[in-house]
Parts: C-alpha cells; sequence; structure tokens
C-alpha cells in the first residue's frame, strides 16, 4: 500500500511539491484545509507522515506550527528546503489590468508584500492555500481575480501567468518538517529539535546556551513559543547540528536535569539547503 502523506493545501501547492522532493511521487497525497486538520490527521493514524510548514525566509516562523507539535505530540523525522517563487496568474485570456482582486496563502501573500503595495487598489484576499485559489479560478470561472501560486499550479489547473517570481526576495526559501507519531530510529542523524522551558531566574537560558556551546554544537534557530497557560511566560525551540552523536548526548546530560520539561521533538538528517 502507498505511504499516506498529509499535506496542507491541495495538490499543486508548495507542500504537495515539498512531498514529492522528499518521498518522491509514489505516495497517496492527503490533501488537509489547516494545519490543525494535518495535525490531526497524523495523530488519529488516518495518515502515515505529514508535511507540514515551519518557517520562511521572508515571512519568518509560522509560529501556531510550533504549539500543534506540542498539542498533537509530533515527531521530526527529516526537512524539506524548498525555493518558492510565486507567481500571479489568472484565468486564460485575462490581463492585469482586469484585476480586481488577488488570492493566496497568508504567508505567500506577505512573501509578495512589495509587488502588492504596487497594486494598491487590488483587494487582497486569505485563502486556504496556493494552489486552491487557482484551481478556484478555473472551476468557478472567475473573471478579475487573480491568484499567487506556483507554476505547477497554474501548469495543473491551466492558468496564464502575468508576472513571474513576485517575491519580495528573489532567493525565498519554505522549510517544512517531516512529521510522524513516533520518532525515527536513525543511526546517522546530526540534527536536533527540541523544546524546553526554563526556570523565570537570571541566567537560566544563557546557561542552557553556555552548554551547548561548551559542547562545539552549533545552534542553528532558537524560537520562543508562549506558554497559553502562563501568560508573559515562553517555552524554547532550538535546532542544533553537531558533527558527532556524543556532543548531543554531553549536551543532554549537562541540560537534562535543570530543564524540567525538556522534550526532543525529532532527531534527524539535516535537509540540502
Ligand atoms: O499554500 C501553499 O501552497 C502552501 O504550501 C503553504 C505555504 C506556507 O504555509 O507557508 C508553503 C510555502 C510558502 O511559504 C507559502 C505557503
Amino acid at each position: 500500500m502507498k505511504e499516506r502523506v498529509a499535506i496542507q493545501g491541495y495538490i499543486g501547492s508548495y507542500h504537495h511539491e515539498a512531498a514529492n522532493n522528499y518521498l518522491g511521487n509514489d505516495i497517496k497525497i492527503v490533501e488537509c484545509d489547516t494545519f490543525k486538520t494535518l495535525a490531526k490527521s497524523l495523530a488519529k493514524g488516518k495518515v502515515d507522515k505529514a508535511i507540514m510548514a515551519i518557517e520562511n525566509t521572508i515571512a519568518g516562523a509560522i509560529l501556531p506550527n510550533y504549539a500543534l507539535l506540542t498539542k498533537y505530540n509530533l515527531k521530526v523525522v527529516g526537512e524539506i528546503y524548498l525555493s518558492i517563487q510565486h507567481q500571479l496568474m489568472v484565468k486564460k485570456g485575462q490581463i492585469l489590468e482586469d484585476i480586481k482582486e488577488v488570492r493566496s496563502h497568508q504567508m505567500a501573500l506577505l512573501q509578495c508584500d512589495k509587488f502588492l503595495e504596487k497594486h494598491p487598489a487590488w483587494r487582497v484576499v486569505n485563502d486556504i492555500d496556493t494552489a486552491l485559489t487557482a484551481k478556484d479560478i478555473v472551476e468557478q470561472e472567475l473573471n478579475g481575480v487573480a491568484a499567487i501560486a506556483s507554476r505547477k499550479a497554474a501548469e495543473v489547473y491551466g492558468l496564464d501567468i502575468l508576472a513571474s517570481s513576485i517575491q519580495t526576495f528573489q532567493d525565498n526559501f519554505t522549510r517544512f518538517f517531516v512529521l510522524q507519531r513516533e520518532h525515527n530510529d536513525y543511526e546517522d542523524f546530526n540534527k536536533v529539535s527540541m523544546r524546553f522551558s526554563v526556570p523565570h531566574k537570571s541566567g537560566a537560558l544563557v546557561d542552557v546556551l553556555n552548554q551547548i556551546a561548551e559542547c562545539r554544537i552549533n545552534m542553528d534557530k532558537i524560537q520562543s513559543v508562549p506558554i497559553i497557560e502562563k501568560p508573559w511566560e515562553y517555552s524554547f525551540h532550538i535546532d542544533i547540528t553537531f558533527e558527532q552523536k556524543e556532543q548531543y548526548y554531553e549536551l543532554l546530560g549537562k541540560i537534562a536535569r535543570k530543564l524540567t520539561d525538556l522534550e526532543i521533538l525529532g532527531e534527524y538528517k539535516p535537509g540540502k539547503k
């Protein structure tokens, strides 16, 4: 049986492209309207894996997704870095002057902020997913409406591209997590994502960071995420890479007893940047 893989969005979305890049084409894609539905589908065993965008080089972190990892107890087994080149597309025959409204996923709209500023008269509408906006234009024969989506979406649904690579900065990348219900037992991992909180006292976070430096471990990212039950308190999500696993085990030995809620979200191989 083919592996069932949940994506946020529809066929032709960036999540779809990320899933195929990592897992190949011989998989069963399960389309989910929201990140929450995606997380729930995986937690309930309706799919084997899920692909979840976590951060973008222009628009930043997708903060609610960090909370979903914890809420649904999902594990990171890999990551994908995808170049995101947004295209402005319309129903065949429509021209730039016809456009009154532009639709896309919220993150895609954020990434095209500069381009949209040049067209202040356009109504900007958030939608579930980039590919769905393209699909709707064709299926509902919408005039005066443009979608911001991938070249793949324009091909799949048959739209005309009026402007290419309209993101604010040409080098635009989104990082996706590959998620499962259980940890993978990879032998040769050299990247780890973990979450912890520290006591509200001076130097508590610095102490953890110092231990990372002492083990000669590189911290790729730190993200603070609000703890909703404790207003103005935060948990920290960090990604670390190292050469030898021993460095990581040494770090765990040093910090585990100081942190009450250390959680390993995943041990995996870094994606190709
Ligand atoms: O709408 C899509 O096509 C998606 O796959 C979603 C998404 C995101 O969630 O960030 C994925 C990559 C891009 O950053 C823009 C949108």
